[in-house]
Protein backbone atom coordinates (compact mmCIF):
# COMPACT_ATOMS: atom_id res chain seq x y z
CA UNK A 1 0.00 0.00 0.00
CA UNK A 2 1.50 3.64 -1.18
CA UNK A 3 4.55 1.98 -2.22
CA UNK A 4 6.22 3.59 -5.31
CA UNK A 5 4.85 2.67 -8.50
CA UNK A 6 6.41 0.80 -11.44
CA UNK A 7 5.78 -1.72 -13.93
CA UNK A 8 2.96 -4.41 -13.90
CA UNK A 9 4.58 -7.94 -11.85
CA UNK A 10 3.89 -11.30 -12.94
CA UNK A 11 3.92 -14.15 -10.49
CA UNK A 12 7.55 -15.35 -9.80
CA UNK A 13 9.47 -13.63 -12.59
CA UNK A 14 7.93 -10.23 -11.04
CA UNK A 15 8.79 -6.78 -13.50
CA UNK A 16 12.23 -8.93 -14.40
CA UNK A 17 11.36 -9.18 -17.94
CA UNK A 18 11.63 -5.12 -18.29
CA UNK A 19 15.37 -5.47 -17.29
CA UNK A 20 17.90 -6.74 -20.30
CA UNK A 21 20.28 -9.39 -18.47
CA UNK A 22 23.28 -8.23 -20.16
CA UNK A 23 22.89 -4.75 -19.59
CA UNK A 24 19.48 -2.83 -17.62
CA UNK A 25 21.80 0.55 -17.63
CA UNK A 26 19.23 1.78 -20.62
CA UNK A 27 15.92 0.00 -18.90
CA UNK A 28 16.84 1.67 -15.66
CA UNK A 29 16.23 5.38 -17.40
CA UNK A 30 13.65 4.04 -19.55
CA UNK A 31 11.95 3.06 -16.37
CA UNK A 32 12.18 6.49 -14.22
CA UNK A 33 11.12 8.18 -17.63
CA UNK A 34 8.40 6.68 -17.16
CA UNK A 35 7.37 6.60 -13.26
CA UNK A 36 10.18 9.18 -11.99
CA UNK A 37 12.20 9.37 -9.99
CA UNK A 38 11.34 7.28 -7.45
CA UNK A 39 9.90 4.22 -8.84
CA UNK A 40 9.48 0.16 -7.72
CA UNK A 41 10.60 -3.07 -9.77
CA UNK A 42 9.82 -6.39 -8.40
CA UNK A 43 13.05 -8.73 -8.71
CA UNK A 44 11.30 -12.20 -9.48
CA UNK A 45 9.22 -11.82 -5.62
CA UNK A 46 11.71 -9.21 -3.86
CA UNK A 47 10.01 -5.84 -4.15
CA UNK A 48 12.73 -3.23 -4.74
CA UNK A 49 13.02 0.78 -5.04
CA UNK A 50 15.07 2.33 -7.45
CA UNK A 51 16.04 6.06 -6.51
CA UNK A 52 17.65 8.20 -8.99
CA UNK A 53 18.56 12.05 -8.92
CA UNK A 54 20.56 13.80 -6.55
CA UNK A 55 17.88 15.96 -4.51
CA UNK A 56 16.29 12.42 -3.64
CA UNK A 57 19.73 9.82 -3.08
CA UNK A 58 20.44 12.84 -0.53
CA UNK A 59 17.33 12.82 1.09
CA UNK A 60 17.46 8.73 0.88
CA UNK A 61 21.43 7.88 2.44
CA UNK A 62 22.10 11.02 3.55
CA UNK A 63 19.40 12.27 5.64
CA UNK A 64 17.32 9.08 6.51
CA UNK A 65 20.68 7.82 6.42
CA UNK A 66 19.36 4.82 9.30
CA UNK A 67 16.81 3.83 7.69
CA UNK A 68 18.39 3.25 3.94
CA UNK A 69 21.58 2.13 4.75
CA UNK A 70 21.11 -1.93 5.31
CA UNK A 71 22.01 -4.36 3.02
CA UNK A 72 19.74 -7.47 1.39
CA UNK A 73 20.38 -10.40 3.50
CA UNK A 74 19.03 -13.41 2.04
CA UNK A 75 20.19 -12.90 -1.59
CA UNK A 76 22.62 -15.61 -3.44
CA UNK A 77 25.56 -13.53 -2.86
CA UNK A 78 25.19 -13.26 0.97
CA UNK A 79 25.02 -17.50 0.48
CA UNK A 80 28.04 -16.82 -1.55
CA UNK A 81 30.19 -14.64 1.15
CA UNK A 82 28.47 -16.42 4.22
CA UNK A 83 27.49 -12.91 5.44
CA UNK A 84 31.18 -11.86 6.32
CA UNK A 85 33.12 -8.84 5.16
CA UNK A 86 31.92 -5.33 5.38
CA UNK A 87 30.39 -5.11 1.61
CA UNK A 88 27.72 -6.94 2.62
CA UNK A 89 27.34 -6.63 6.07
CA UNK A 90 23.97 -5.51 7.47
CA UNK A 91 23.47 -1.94 9.01
CA UNK A 92 24.90 -3.49 12.48
CA UNK A 93 27.74 -3.74 15.27
CA UNK A 94 29.84 -6.08 13.09
CA UNK A 95 29.54 -3.11 9.70
CA UNK A 96 30.47 -0.44 12.09
CA UNK A 97 32.87 -1.73 14.06
CA UNK A 98 34.93 -2.90 10.90
CA UNK A 99 34.31 -0.32 9.20
CA UNK A 100 35.98 1.99 12.07
CA UNK A 101 38.82 -0.31 12.03
CA UNK A 102 39.42 -0.45 8.55
CA UNK A 103 39.05 3.67 8.56
CA UNK A 104 41.62 4.13 10.99
CA UNK A 105 44.21 1.27 9.94
CA UNK A 106 44.47 2.83 6.83
CA UNK A 107 44.38 6.40 7.75
CA UNK A 108 47.79 5.03 10.61
CA UNK A 109 49.42 3.38 6.99
CA UNK A 110 48.86 6.73 5.73
CA UNK A 111 45.56 6.87 3.70
CA UNK A 112 46.01 10.60 3.04
CA UNK A 113 49.76 10.51 4.53
CA UNK A 114 52.85 9.54 2.86
CA UNK A 115 53.67 5.94 3.67
CA UNK A 116 50.67 4.86 1.56
CA UNK A 117 52.46 7.71 -1.14
CA UNK A 118 55.24 4.99 -1.55
CA UNK A 119 53.01 2.13 -1.77
CA UNK A 120 51.43 3.01 -4.61
CA UNK A 121 54.48 5.01 -6.16
CA UNK A 122 56.36 1.61 -5.70
CA UNK A 123 54.21 0.14 -7.65
CA UNK A 124 53.34 2.92 -10.60
CA UNK A 125 57.48 2.10 -10.98
CA UNK A 126 56.26 -0.73 -12.72
CA UNK A 127 53.83 0.41 -14.68
CA UNK A 128 56.47 2.74 -15.84
CA UNK A 129 58.95 -0.08 -17.03
CA UNK A 130 56.46 -1.41 -18.93
CA UNK A 131 55.07 1.60 -20.86
CA UNK A 132 58.95 2.44 -21.07
CA UNK A 133 59.44 -0.88 -22.47
CA UNK A 134 56.97 -0.58 -25.25
CA UNK A 135 57.97 3.21 -26.28
CA UNK A 136 56.65 3.80 -29.98
CA UNK A 137 54.73 0.48 -29.80
CA UNK A 138 51.01 -0.26 -28.89
CA UNK A 139 49.88 -1.95 -25.71
CA UNK A 140 46.92 -3.36 -24.57
CA UNK A 141 46.84 -1.19 -21.02
CA UNK A 142 43.86 -3.69 -19.54
CA UNK A 143 45.94 -6.35 -17.72
CA UNK A 144 48.66 -3.66 -16.44
CA UNK A 145 46.14 -1.41 -14.68
CA UNK A 146 44.43 -4.02 -13.05
CA UNK A 147 47.75 -5.63 -12.06
CA UNK A 148 48.58 -2.29 -10.31
CA UNK A 149 45.78 -1.61 -8.82
CA UNK A 150 45.72 -4.82 -7.37
CA UNK A 151 48.97 -4.99 -6.23
CA UNK A 152 48.37 -1.70 -4.70
CA UNK A 153 45.46 -3.18 -2.29
CA UNK A 154 47.79 -6.24 -1.61
CA UNK A 155 50.56 -4.03 -0.59
CA UNK A 156 47.85 -2.47 2.00
CA UNK A 157 46.26 -5.69 2.60
CA UNK A 158 49.54 -8.07 2.61
CA UNK A 159 52.34 -6.06 2.68
CA UNK A 160 53.83 -7.89 -1.02
CA UNK A 161 52.90 -7.08 -4.35
CA UNK A 162 52.71 -10.56 -7.23
CA UNK A 163 53.55 -11.13 -10.76
CA UNK A 164 50.40 -11.61 -12.40
CA UNK A 165 51.16 -15.35 -13.34
CA UNK A 166 51.32 -15.46 -9.79
CA UNK A 167 49.12 -18.66 -8.32
CA UNK A 168 47.81 -16.25 -5.79
CA UNK A 169 46.39 -13.60 -7.48
CA UNK A 170 45.66 -15.52 -10.67
CA UNK A 171 43.49 -18.03 -8.39
CA UNK A 172 41.83 -14.85 -6.52
CA UNK A 173 41.47 -13.03 -9.84
CA UNK A 174 40.00 -16.40 -11.30
CA UNK A 175 37.60 -16.87 -8.54
CA UNK A 176 36.01 -12.98 -8.50
CA UNK A 177 35.76 -12.88 -11.95
CA UNK A 178 33.38 -16.26 -12.18
CA UNK A 179 31.18 -15.01 -9.19
CA UNK A 180 30.79 -11.77 -10.51
CA UNK A 181 29.71 -13.31 -13.45
CA UNK A 182 27.31 -15.61 -11.87
CA UNK A 183 26.19 -13.10 -9.80
CA UNK A 184 25.04 -10.93 -12.99
CA UNK A 185 23.32 -13.81 -14.64
CA UNK A 186 20.45 -15.43 -14.72
CA UNK A 187 21.36 -18.59 -12.34
CA UNK A 188 22.18 -15.70 -9.27
CA UNK A 189 18.00 -14.48 -10.45
CA UNK A 190 17.01 -18.03 -10.16
CA UNK A 191 18.01 -18.83 -7.09
CA UNK A 192 16.66 -15.16 -5.18
CA UNK A 193 13.43 -15.37 -7.04
CA UNK A 194 12.94 -19.19 -6.95
CA UNK A 195 14.11 -20.32 -3.17
CA UNK A 196 13.27 -24.20 -3.63
CA UNK A 197 15.92 -24.18 -6.88
CA UNK A 198 18.71 -23.44 -3.89
CA UNK A 199 19.40 -27.15 -3.15
CA UNK A 200 19.68 -28.28 -6.81
CA UNK A 201 22.75 -28.57 -8.17
CA UNK A 202 22.89 -26.22 -10.81
CA UNK A 203 25.95 -23.69 -11.72
CA UNK A 204 25.35 -21.45 -9.07
CA UNK A 205 26.80 -24.23 -6.93
CA UNK A 206 30.39 -23.03 -8.70
CA UNK A 207 30.49 -19.39 -6.84
CA UNK A 208 30.36 -21.32 -3.60
CA UNK A 209 33.15 -23.59 -4.22
CA UNK A 210 35.61 -20.85 -5.70
CA UNK A 211 34.57 -18.44 -2.54
CA UNK A 212 36.21 -21.36 -0.94
CA UNK A 213 39.18 -21.53 -2.56
CA UNK A 214 39.92 -17.98 -2.50
CA UNK A 215 39.51 -18.19 1.61
CA UNK A 216 41.65 -21.39 1.96
CA UNK A 217 44.67 -19.05 -0.49
CA UNK A 218 44.41 -16.14 2.22
CA UNK A 219 44.55 -18.37 4.88
CA UNK A 220 47.41 -19.89 3.89
CA UNK A 221 48.62 -15.96 3.84
CA UNK A 222 47.58 -15.52 7.43
CA UNK A 223 49.61 -19.08 8.60
CA UNK A 224 52.46 -17.09 7.09
CA UNK A 225 51.85 -14.21 8.75
CA UNK A 226 51.48 -15.37 12.08
CA UNK A 227 54.91 -16.86 11.68
CA UNK A 228 56.67 -13.22 10.67
CA UNK A 229 54.62 -10.85 12.63
CA UNK A 230 55.68 -8.25 15.69
CA UNK A 231 53.21 -7.91 17.83
CA UNK A 232 52.42 -3.94 18.40
CA UNK A 233 54.68 -3.63 15.14
CA UNK A 234 52.26 -4.28 12.26
CA UNK A 235 53.48 -4.56 8.37
CA UNK A 236 49.78 -4.33 7.19
CA UNK A 237 46.26 -4.66 7.52
CA UNK A 238 46.34 -8.06 8.35
CA UNK A 239 48.90 -7.49 10.89
CA UNK A 240 47.22 -4.57 12.45
CA UNK A 241 43.97 -6.94 12.30
CA UNK A 242 45.99 -9.48 14.43
CA UNK A 243 46.92 -6.77 16.82
CA UNK A 244 43.34 -5.89 17.28
CA UNK A 245 42.24 -9.68 17.96
CA UNK A 246 45.41 -9.77 20.43
CA UNK A 247 44.02 -6.13 22.10
CA UNK A 248 40.60 -7.77 22.72
CA UNK A 249 41.60 -10.71 23.99
CA UNK A 250 38.74 -12.83 25.24
CA UNK A 251 36.07 -10.24 24.41
CA UNK A 252 36.64 -10.10 20.72
CA UNK A 253 33.10 -8.97 19.89
CA UNK A 254 32.88 -9.14 16.17
CA UNK A 255 36.08 -9.67 15.44
CA UNK A 256 37.63 -13.04 14.49
CA UNK A 257 39.81 -14.60 11.99
CA UNK A 258 37.09 -15.83 9.73
CA UNK A 259 35.85 -12.71 9.96
CA UNK A 260 39.23 -11.06 8.48
CA UNK A 261 39.25 -14.00 5.41
CA UNK A 262 35.94 -12.18 4.16
CA UNK A 263 37.26 -9.08 5.08
CA UNK A 264 40.65 -8.80 3.24
CA UNK A 265 38.98 -10.72 0.20
CA UNK A 266 36.36 -7.65 0.30
CA UNK A 267 38.70 -5.33 -0.13
CA UNK A 268 40.88 -6.76 -2.42
CA UNK A 269 37.56 -7.03 -4.75
CA UNK A 270 36.05 -3.78 -4.31
CA UNK A 271 39.41 -2.08 -4.51
CA UNK A 272 40.98 -3.78 -8.23
CA UNK A 273 37.94 -3.31 -10.45
CA UNK A 274 36.66 -0.29 -9.63
CA UNK A 275 40.01 1.31 -9.83
CA UNK A 276 41.66 -0.11 -12.82
CA UNK A 277 38.22 0.45 -14.87
CA UNK A 278 38.29 4.34 -13.75
CA UNK A 279 41.70 4.23 -15.00
CA UNK A 280 41.14 2.43 -18.63
CA UNK A 281 38.30 4.84 -19.41
CA UNK A 282 40.68 7.59 -18.78
CA UNK A 283 43.00 6.76 -20.93
CA UNK A 284 40.96 6.19 -23.70
CA UNK A 285 39.30 9.73 -23.11
CA UNK A 286 42.75 11.89 -22.85
CA UNK A 287 44.25 10.06 -26.54
CA UNK A 288 40.77 11.09 -28.12
CA UNK A 289 40.61 14.31 -26.68
CA UNK A 290 44.26 15.12 -27.40
CA UNK A 291 43.86 19.29 -26.58
CA UNK A 292 43.06 17.72 -22.95
CA UNK A 293 46.32 15.45 -22.40
CA UNK A 294 48.12 18.81 -24.13
CA UNK A 295 46.38 20.76 -21.07
CA UNK A 296 47.37 18.23 -18.46
CA UNK A 297 50.90 18.15 -19.79
CA UNK A 298 51.31 21.81 -19.40
CA UNK A 299 49.72 22.14 -16.10
CA UNK A 300 51.95 19.04 -15.09
CA UNK A 301 55.34 20.82 -16.22
CA UNK A 302 54.48 24.04 -14.92
CA UNK A 303 53.75 22.75 -11.36
CA UNK A 304 56.55 19.91 -10.94
CA UNK A 305 59.30 21.47 -13.20
CA UNK A 306 62.31 19.34 -11.92
CA UNK A 307 60.88 17.83 -8.41
CA UNK A 308 61.63 14.16 -8.60
CA UNK A 309 58.69 12.68 -7.27
CA UNK A 310 55.07 13.38 -7.83
CA UNK A 311 53.39 13.80 -4.35
CA UNK A 312 49.67 13.63 -3.82
CA UNK A 313 50.07 17.52 -2.06
CA UNK A 314 50.80 18.83 -5.73
CA UNK A 315 47.38 18.60 -6.37
CA UNK A 316 46.00 21.35 -4.72
CA UNK A 317 48.45 23.54 -7.56
CA UNK A 318 46.97 21.50 -10.15
CA UNK A 319 43.04 22.68 -10.97
CA UNK A 320 42.95 21.50 -14.15
CA UNK A 321 44.67 18.05 -13.56
CA UNK A 322 42.07 17.72 -10.76
CA UNK A 323 38.67 18.58 -13.05
CA UNK A 324 39.91 16.21 -15.91
CA UNK A 325 40.58 13.65 -12.79
CA UNK A 326 36.88 14.27 -11.52
CA UNK A 327 35.38 14.33 -15.02
CA UNK A 328 36.60 11.02 -16.19
CA UNK A 329 35.19 9.28 -13.01
CA UNK A 330 31.67 11.14 -13.92
CA UNK A 331 31.99 9.61 -17.37
CA UNK A 332 33.29 6.25 -16.42
CA UNK A 333 30.38 5.50 -13.89
CA UNK A 334 31.95 2.99 -12.65
CA UNK A 335 29.35 1.89 -10.08
CA UNK A 336 26.56 2.88 -11.83
CA UNK A 337 23.96 1.28 -9.21
CA UNK A 338 25.94 1.37 -6.55
CA UNK A 339 25.85 -1.58 -4.27
CA UNK A 340 22.40 -2.54 -3.17
CA UNK A 341 21.10 -1.27 0.19
CA UNK A 342 18.03 -2.41 1.69
CA UNK A 343 15.55 -0.51 4.27
CA UNK A 344 16.49 -1.11 8.29
CA UNK A 345 12.55 -0.58 9.15
CA UNK A 346 9.33 0.67 7.51
CA UNK A 347 9.91 4.07 6.83
CA UNK A 348 8.41 7.09 4.69
CA UNK A 349 9.97 8.17 1.92
CA UNK A 350 8.69 11.63 -0.59
CA UNK A 351 5.14 10.62 -0.03
CA UNK A 352 5.33 6.86 -0.61
CA UNK A 353 5.70 4.10 2.50
CA UNK A 354 8.65 1.49 2.23
CA UNK A 355 8.44 -1.44 4.34
CA UNK A 356 11.57 -2.63 6.26
CA UNK A 357 13.57 -5.09 4.27
CA UNK A 358 12.75 -3.67 0.93
CA UNK A 359 15.36 -3.45 -2.01
CA UNK A 360 16.86 -0.52 -2.29
CA UNK A 361 19.04 0.57 -5.95
CA UNK A 362 20.56 3.70 -5.43
CA UNK A 363 20.67 5.01 -9.48
CA UNK A 364 24.37 6.98 -9.43
CA UNK A 365 24.53 6.75 -13.17
CA UNK A 366 21.22 9.15 -12.81
CA UNK A 367 22.84 11.95 -10.81
CA UNK A 368 27.01 11.75 -12.66
CA UNK A 369 24.80 12.73 -15.99
CA UNK A 370 21.23 14.58 -14.69
CA UNK A 371 20.46 17.38 -16.03
CA UNK A 372 20.84 20.75 -14.32
CA UNK A 373 23.84 19.70 -12.20
CA UNK A 374 26.31 19.86 -15.28
CA UNK A 375 27.17 22.82 -17.27
CA UNK A 376 27.83 20.03 -20.15
CA UNK A 377 26.11 17.06 -18.65
CA UNK A 378 26.77 14.59 -21.93
CA UNK A 379 30.19 15.69 -22.41
CA UNK A 380 33.49 14.50 -21.49
CA UNK A 381 34.95 18.30 -20.43
CA UNK A 382 36.61 19.01 -17.31
CA UNK A 383 34.88 22.67 -17.81
CA UNK A 384 32.32 20.52 -15.70
CA UNK A 385 34.67 21.04 -13.15
CA UNK A 386 36.10 24.39 -13.34
CA UNK A 387 34.44 28.15 -12.07
CA UNK A 388 34.99 31.46 -14.61
CA UNK A 389 38.58 31.97 -12.94
CA UNK A 390 39.83 28.30 -13.83
CA UNK A 391 39.23 26.98 -9.69
CA UNK A 392 38.34 23.44 -9.77
CA UNK A 393 35.13 23.06 -7.52
CA UNK A 394 33.46 20.15 -7.19
CA UNK A 395 29.52 19.89 -7.51
CA UNK A 396 27.56 18.29 -5.22
CA UNK A 397 26.24 15.77 -7.66
CA UNK A 398 29.61 14.05 -7.87
CA UNK A 399 29.51 11.12 -6.09
CA UNK A 400 30.78 7.92 -8.11
CA UNK A 401 31.78 6.80 -4.27
CA UNK A 402 27.80 7.30 -3.48
CA UNK A 403 26.99 9.18 -0.24
CA UNK A 404 26.11 8.25 3.38
CA UNK A 405 27.11 5.93 5.83
CA UNK A 406 27.90 3.48 3.19
CA UNK A 407 30.11 5.74 1.17
CA UNK A 408 32.81 3.78 -0.47
CA UNK A 409 35.15 3.43 2.19
CA UNK A 410 38.24 3.49 -0.34
CA UNK A 411 37.32 6.40 -1.65
CA UNK A 412 40.81 8.22 0.15
CA UNK A 413 42.72 5.40 -1.17
CA UNK A 414 41.30 5.31 -4.86
CA UNK A 415 41.41 9.40 -5.37
CA UNK A 416 45.34 8.92 -4.45
CA UNK A 417 46.13 6.53 -6.79
CA UNK A 418 43.72 7.77 -9.33
CA UNK A 419 46.22 11.60 -9.17
CA UNK A 420 49.55 9.42 -8.55
CA UNK A 421 48.95 7.00 -11.70
CA UNK A 422 47.24 9.82 -13.99
CA UNK A 423 49.65 11.69 -13.14
CA UNK A 424 52.90 10.10 -13.01
CA UNK A 425 52.07 8.81 -16.44
CA UNK A 426 51.03 12.39 -18.32
CA UNK A 427 54.47 13.45 -17.06
CA UNK A 428 56.09 10.66 -18.80
CA UNK A 429 54.62 9.96 -21.82
CA UNK A 430 52.09 10.99 -24.62
CA UNK A 431 49.49 8.40 -25.11
CA UNK A 432 47.88 8.65 -28.94
CA UNK A 433 45.15 6.61 -30.30
CA UNK A 434 46.80 4.15 -32.56
CA UNK A 435 45.94 5.18 -36.34
CA UNK A 436 44.36 1.66 -37.50
CA UNK A 437 42.48 1.31 -34.57
CA UNK A 438 39.20 3.00 -35.90
CA UNK A 439 36.37 5.39 -34.10
CA UNK A 440 36.72 4.73 -30.26
CA UNK A 441 34.23 3.02 -28.75
CA UNK A 442 33.08 4.75 -25.57
CA UNK A 443 29.99 1.90 -24.54
CA UNK A 444 31.05 -0.35 -21.41
CA UNK A 445 30.80 -3.81 -20.96
CA UNK A 446 28.08 -4.41 -18.10
CA UNK A 447 28.95 -5.73 -14.47
CA UNK A 448 29.52 -5.06 -11.13
CA UNK A 449 31.26 -2.67 -12.73
CA UNK A 450 31.67 -1.12 -15.79
CA UNK A 451 34.40 -2.06 -18.31
CA UNK A 452 35.54 0.41 -20.89
CA UNK A 453 36.03 -2.27 -24.34
CA UNK A 454 39.24 -3.88 -24.65
CA UNK A 455 41.56 -1.12 -26.33
CA UNK A 456 45.66 -0.48 -27.58
CA UNK A 457 47.28 2.49 -26.55
CA UNK A 458 50.57 4.19 -28.31
CA UNK A 459 53.20 4.99 -25.69
CA UNK A 460 55.70 8.15 -26.81
CA UNK A 461 58.36 8.78 -23.80
CA UNK A 462 57.68 12.68 -24.03
CA UNK A 463 60.62 15.00 -24.85
CA UNK A 464 61.80 15.71 -21.31
CA UNK A 465 62.32 19.11 -19.96
CA UNK A 466 63.97 18.89 -16.30
CA UNK A 467 67.40 17.65 -15.66
CA UNK A 468 66.15 14.92 -13.03
CA UNK A 469 63.99 13.55 -16.00
CA UNK A 470 66.59 13.37 -18.21
CA UNK A 471 68.75 11.39 -15.73
CA UNK A 472 66.11 9.24 -15.71
CA UNK A 473 65.17 8.46 -19.12
CA UNK A 474 68.82 7.87 -20.19
CA UNK A 475 68.70 5.16 -17.19
CA UNK A 476 65.93 3.50 -18.29
CA UNK A 477 66.24 4.21 -22.07
CA UNK A 478 69.81 2.87 -21.75
CA UNK A 479 68.60 -0.41 -19.56
CA UNK A 480 65.91 -1.18 -22.64
CA UNK A 481 68.70 -0.78 -25.31
CA UNK A 482 70.55 -3.12 -23.27
C1 LIG B 1 37.44 4.56 -8.37
C2 LIG B 1 37.39 3.66 -7.45
C3 LIG B 1 36.18 3.31 -6.62
C4 LIG B 1 34.85 3.58 -6.81
C5 LIG B 1 34.20 4.36 -7.97
C6 LIG B 1 34.13 3.01 -5.71
C7 LIG B 1 32.74 3.09 -5.55
C8 LIG B 1 32.05 2.51 -4.51
C9 LIG B 1 30.62 2.56 -4.36
C10 LIG B 1 29.64 3.26 -5.30
C11 LIG B 1 30.29 1.87 -3.24
C12 LIG B 1 28.89 1.59 -2.69
C13 LIG B 1 28.52 2.58 -1.61
C14 LIG B 1 27.10 2.37 -1.12
O1 LIG B 1 26.73 1.24 -0.79
O2 LIG B 1 26.32 3.33 -1.13
C15 LIG B 1 31.53 1.39 -2.66
C16 LIG B 1 31.61 0.66 -1.48
C17 LIG B 1 32.79 0.17 -0.96
N1 LIG B 1 34.06 0.37 -1.46
FE1 LIG B 1 34.55 1.45 -3.11
N2 LIG B 1 35.01 2.37 -4.88
C18 LIG B 1 36.28 2.55 -5.38
C19 LIG B 1 37.46 2.09 -4.82
C20 LIG B 1 37.56 1.38 -3.66
C21 LIG B 1 38.80 0.94 -3.06
C22 LIG B 1 40.20 1.24 -3.59
C23 LIG B 1 38.47 0.21 -1.95
C24 LIG B 1 39.41 -0.51 -1.01
C25 LIG B 1 39.95 -0.05 0.02
C26 LIG B 1 37.03 0.23 -1.82
C27 LIG B 1 36.31 -0.38 -0.80
C28 LIG B 1 34.94 -0.31 -0.66
C29 LIG B 1 34.21 -0.96 0.42
C30 LIG B 1 34.80 -1.84 1.52
C31 LIG B 1 32.86 -0.65 0.24
C32 LIG B 1 31.67 -1.07 1.12
C33 LIG B 1 31.43 0.01 2.17
C34 LIG B 1 30.29 -0.33 3.14
O3 LIG B 1 29.44 -1.17 2.83
O4 LIG B 1 30.26 0.27 4.23
N3 LIG B 1 36.51 0.94 -2.87
N4 LIG B 1 32.59 1.80 -3.44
Amino acid sequence: KNFPPGPPILPLLGSILELALDNPLQDFERLRKKYGNVYSLFLGTRPAVVISGLKNIKEALVTKGSDFSGRPQDMFVNDAIKTNGVIMQDYNLVWKEHRRFALTTMRNFGMGKTSMEDRIRGEIEYIVNTLEKNNGKTLSPHLMFHNAASNIICQVLFGTRYEYDDHFIREIVRCFTENAKISNGPWAMLYDSIPLVRYLPLPFKNAFKNVETAENLVKDLFVEHKKTRMSGDPRDFVDCYFDELDKRGKDRSSFSENMLTMYALDLHFAGTDTTSNTLLTGFLYLMNYPHIQERCHQEIDKVLQDNETVTYDARNQMPYMQAVIHEVQRVANTVPLSVFHCTTKDTEFMGYSIPKGTLIIPHLASVLKEEGQWKFPNEFNPDNFLNDDGEFVKPEAFMPFSTGPRVCLGEGLARMELFLIIVTLLRKFKFIWPEDAGEPDYTFIFGATLTPKPYRMKIQLRKVTCLAHIMNWSRTTLETEL
